[in-house]
């Protein structure tokens, strides 16, 4: 239970590049500015894999404390007692081997979505969590946002009636489609000659780093449909979604757009879960478009506004609502004692942090079960589009000397 003062989380962060500093940085607001008091965070170390200097290049560049340890190695990181927790916030392909790392290590972990490549990783990893007793989650940040937690009760509390169905779309482009009516999220991305706008070897399309649309965004159209038609379920009556979809490959052998129908017979419900990175949601950037996710029930629906990993507003729109639609803003805050800094991961390390003090294994935003659930879906819809990914990120062995953990891939 909480104390008067906050309990504290000591942080070590394990990469680098973009999200780590995005979340370090969230760690490093002050919780006052979210009206958080009972948790607080400290950044303790960080590891790169590349080398020291790069760690430290990275505390000065998040304005860490000159305390903060920087090491080479995630080795290092993972053997520092001081650490109670590590961000892995390497690419897809690294998730299993880094996060077996740690948690091999007796350190608690939030994992960057895609939690995995394959459904058997994902399940080793919990496995592994159960037997040494530690925390383990699956770093879906937009579950945590307090706009999900009120979408989440309203559909629970009938406020649309019974769900039936739910769209939900995550797409990097700069067109829209005619093939996708209801919701979107989007970036351009394609270029005129017909090429995506990334290097073959970026995380986004590189095989070699579990590249495509799916992992990386068809995650959060996926967390939508399943926010809103398994998570608000009783545990008795969960059922793993039986699934169908089709993928266009990339040049690269990686998805590029892929689509995917979940059906929930037992409930009569249904999502539909697209995402790409050559059809656009938002074509002008000003969220013309409209929905992100459609969740429709028999007495009207909730619209989830876009981005769909990031939204701040939702309108519901009931059956006999004369025309009248309720908008809610739910904006991000930020810290004016840190450049107005603020991007909403913060609500994520809340919740571990909440966990950890309350001796909780799991978060109940983000269950254990719900993420291999997941993971078997994409698994899945994987294997439908024939996208093969190399064994050196799909196997589930783990190797504590893997060149994944070791930086030499
Ligand atoms: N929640 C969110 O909103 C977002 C989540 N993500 C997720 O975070 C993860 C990382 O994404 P992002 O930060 O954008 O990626 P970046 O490429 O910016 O950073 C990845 C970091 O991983 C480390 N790394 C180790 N081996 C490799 C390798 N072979 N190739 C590339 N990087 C390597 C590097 O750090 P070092 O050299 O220090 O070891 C690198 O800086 C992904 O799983 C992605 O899905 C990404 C963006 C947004
Ligand atoms: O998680 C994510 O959300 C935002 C996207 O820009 C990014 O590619 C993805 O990893």
């Amino acid at each position: 239970m909480a104390g008067d003062s906050p309990y504290t989380v000591k942080w070590g962060i394990l990469a680098t590049g973009g999200i780590a500093e995005t979340f370090t940085k969230d760690l490093l607001t002050n919780p006052a500015i979210r009206d958080v008091s009972d948790v607080k965070h400290e950044l303790v170390a960080v590891a790169s894999s590349s080398s020291a200097d790069r760690a430290a290049d990275f505390v000065k560049r998040v304005d860490g404390l000159s305390s903060v340890k920087a090491y080479g190695s995630y080795a290092e990181l993972v053997a520092d007692p001081n650490v109670d927790i590590v961000y892995v916030a390497t690419p897809h392909s690294h998730h299993f081997q880094n996060t077996m790392l740690c948690l091999e290590a007796g350190k608690n972990v939030l994992c960057e979505k895609a939690f995995t490549v394959t459904v058997a990783q994902a399940k080793k990893l919990v496995d592994k969590a159960k037997e040494k007793n530690l925390f383990l989650m699956e770093a879906v940040w937009t579950r945590c946002f307090p706009l999900s937690i009120k979408v989440r009760e309203l559909i629970s509390s009938g406020a649309i009636g019974t769900v039936y169905r739910t769209f939900g779309k995550l797409v990097f482009s700069i067109t829209d489609t005619l093939a996708c009516p209801a919701a979107d999220l989007s970036f351009g991305k394609a270029n005129p000659d017909g090429s995506l706008d990334f290097p073959d070897t970026n995380r986004m399309v590189s095989l070699d780093l579990a590249g495509g649309a799916l992992l990386d965004l068809g995650i959060y159209a996926l967390t939508w449909v399943f926010q809103s038609l398994y998570h608000v379920q009783p545990e008795a009556s969960k059922e793993a979604p039986k699934v169908v979809s089709a993928i266009n490959k990339y040049k690269t052998g990686a998805d590029e757009q892929t689509s995917i129908i979940c059906q929930f017979p037992q409930h009569a419900t249904m999502g539909i879960a697209t995402t790409g990175m050559r059809v656009a949601t938002d074509p002008d950037g000003q969220k013309t478009a409209g929905a992100a996710i459609r969740i429709q029930g028999s007495e009207g629906e909730i619209q989830v506004l876009h981005p769909a990993y990031r939204p701040t507003a939702y309108r519901v729109i009931k059956k006999d609502s004369d025309g009248k639609v309720e908008v809610v803003d739910c904006p991000i805050p930020t810290d004016p004692q840190r450049n107005n800094w603020g991007h909403g991961m913060f609500w994520e390390a809340d919740e571990c942090a909440r966990c950890l003090r309350d001796g909780k294994k799991q978060s109940a935003f983000m269950p254990w079960e719900e993420s291999v659930v997941i993971m078997d879906v994409m698994d899945q819809v994987l294997q439908q589009g024939s996208v093969t990914y190399p064994a050196l990120i799909t196997t589930d062995v783990y190797d504590a000397k893997s060149p994944l953990n070791t930086g030499n891939q």
